[in-house]
């Protein structure tokens, strides 16, 4: 009987405390978006990721949200498929690899082309400088010059370096997300 009441008040509490949210993870191919999926979901790092084709979506719970994340591929034949996903979620996360100095043009002219979209204005805007574990990371103000975030002055924007590897600022990655649930 106590196990059933206990249940019940579980079920009353979800109901009434539990907060959902989504999320869309986007940024261009192996700037590790899926890696850092897997370790906001598991706190472990894996290194086999294979490209992901199309998307994952993978719902998990911190606390009193549940969030649910879209992961989309970053190799140029997804890139058309952001937008879609990015419509209407709580927030968007951009990935960039700090450490691959060849690609963050390519990585500040995809940001700038999305964030364009009429549709997507007002969606507050989390970016991350992973791999910040590699010898040649940007520092986040490089980040944060090398996208140009500052241009962005009419949308909500956070910018972190982190490293999906050694789990550096994953804490604060997360608390980030969780604040913006609805
Ligand atoms: N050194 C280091 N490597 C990382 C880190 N995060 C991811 N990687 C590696 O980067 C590679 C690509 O990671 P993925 O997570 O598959 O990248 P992705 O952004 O999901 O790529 P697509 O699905 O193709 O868009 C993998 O070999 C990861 O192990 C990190 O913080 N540090
Ligand atoms: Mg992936």
């Amino acid at each position: 009987m106590s196990s059933i009441f206990k249940s019940l008040l579980d079920w009353l509490r979800s109901l009434f405390f539990t907060q959902e949210m989504e999320v869309t993870l986007v940024g261009l191919q192996a700037s590790g978006k899926s890696t850092l999926v897997n370790v906001f979901a598991s706190g472990e790092f894996t290194e086999d990721t294979i490209p992901t084709v199309g998307f994952n979506m993978r719902k998990i719970t911190k606390g009193k949200v549940t969030m649910k994340l879209w992961d989309v591929g970053g190799q140029p034949r997804f890139r058309n498929m952001w937008e879609r996903y990015c419509r209407n979620v709580n927030a968007i996360v951009f990935v960039v690899d700090s450490a691959d100095h060849g690609k963050l043009e390519a990585a500040k002219q995809e940001l700038r082309n999305l964030l364009e979209r009429p549709t997507l204005s007002n969606v507050p805007l989390l970016v991350l400088g992973n791999k910040n574990d590699l010898p040649n990371a940007l520092t986040v103000e490089g980040v944060i010059d090398a996208l140009e975030l500052k241009s962005y002055s009419q949308r909500e924007i956070a910018c972190y370096s982190v490293s999906a590897k050694n789990q550096i600022n994953i804490d604060i990655t997360l608390q980030w997300l969780t604040k913006h649930a609805p």
